[in-house]
């Protein structure tokens, strides 16, 4: 990503090598400022209170956060306590526990002294392999934008929901990887952007990506897709995913389903784009086995904006003491999923269209 000229990844080592720096992202738009965490409990609360957000990055917070932890106190004891604590802090994305086991897995059979270079070494692996795996999905993804673009006029227009870009990965993004990579080949695509209300991700952060990339969109309304879909206008959706079954269910932002199912309606093709990590290849029905956060009921009672005269403001929007249920995700069955675009190609949304791509897990299954 480029943030005015200079490019970044969503999460680095701190030049002094103090701690890991990461964007704060519960400052975009508006602002863009970094932020250092510099040990294992600031690494916890930057995920919690999502500082960092979107599965892949959060999987390479916590590998950084249990690194961090090893540089405290690097015991058998303060690793099991640490994965446990970095485990608690979200739910719903597979890849905070693929991570977690990754590096413990890799930490355990070394001594202590040990422990602190390996993995931190580790954790840069997870963020290098990241980077590279979105750029591919990003290769096959806009082979699919390319060749819509070969069958009609003007752009390719299509949808997506929360922000499945670089801000929620190391780079590049899943579900926007495609877009980029079409639109640096010259192709004309055009994004509409579900404004993904509680928390206004696509508003606020996939906006404020593909302004800094210089790719047309349109903001709208979340309740605008379905219209938009029967009118003609898109042609395809793209999300990401924090949780996908070894079946092709897809887990993501709330919201996500109610996409698919117009999507569906209208014989507009939906994609997930995910890597390897987000696959949890243990369950087999996403709706019954994939944990759904429910966060706080402030984010759906609140909103908070910048104001006309530049400071920040958060108002009420519901009407006082009403009740408020404010689950985070849901689960796309994957009879709408038209495939899942991955590191390794696109695969049908089905038990063999996902080993047909990783037969390595055909012996795990
Ligand atoms: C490449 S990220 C895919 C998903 O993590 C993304 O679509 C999403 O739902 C993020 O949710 P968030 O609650 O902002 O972490």
């Amino acid at each position: 990503m480029k943030i005015d000229g200079r490019h970044y990844r969503t999460i680095f080592p701190a030049p002094d090598g103090e701690g890991i720096c990461v964007i704060d992202q519960t400052r975009l738009p508006f602002a863009f400022e970094t932020k250092t965490l510099r040990s294992e409990a600031e690494a916890a609360v930057a995920i919690r209170t999502m500082i960092v957000r979107g599965a892949p990055l959060i999987g390479a917070t916590a590998a950084y956060g249990l690194a961090l932890a090893m540089r405290e106190d690097p015991s058998d004891r303060n690793l099991d306590g640490a994965r446990t604590r970095l485990a608690a802090t979200r739910p719903t994305a597979i890849n905070l526990a693929w991570a977690l086991d990754r590096v413990a897995g890799m930490l355990q059979p070394l001594s202590p002294g040990e422990r602190e270079a390996a993995s931190f070494a580790e954790a840069a692996r997870i963020a290098d392999e990241d980077v590279a795996s979105c750029r591919a999905i990003g290769e096959h993804g806009a082979a699919l934008i390319a060749a819509i673009a070969r069958r009609k006029s003007g752009p390719v227009n299509v949808l997506t929901h929360c922000n499945a870009g670089w801000l929620a990965t190391v780079d590049w993004g899943t579900a926007l990887a495609p877009i980029y990579v079409a639109h640096d080949a010259g192709v004309a695509v055009h994004v509409f952007v579900d404004e993904t209300r509680p928390r206004n991700q696509g508003a606020a952060l996939t906006a404020f990506e593909l302004n800094a990339h210089g790719v047309p969109h349109t903001v709208i309304a979340d309740n605008a897709g379905g219209h938009l879909m029967q009118h003609g206008e898109v042609d395809l959706c793209i999300v990401g995913s924090d949780r996908t079954t070894s079946t092709g269910d897809v887990c993501n932002k709330i919201g996500t389903y109610l996409k698919a199912l117009a999507a569906r309606d209208c014989g507009v093709p939906f994609y997930a784009a995910l890597p390897f990590s987000t696959i949890d290849w243990t369950l087999t029905d996403g709706v019954a086995g994939i944990p759904i956060e429910e966060r706080d009921a402030r984010e759906v009672t609140h909103l908070t904006g910048r104001t006309d005269d530049g400071a920040f403001a958060t108002v009420a929007v519901v009407s006082p003491g009403s009740p408020v249920a404010n689950p985070a995700f849901d689960v796309t069955p994957a009879r709408l999923v038209t495939g899942i675009i991955t590191e390794r190609g696109v695969a049908e949304a089905t038990p063999e269209g996902l080993l047909g791509l990783y037969p390595e897990r055909r012996a795990a299954t």
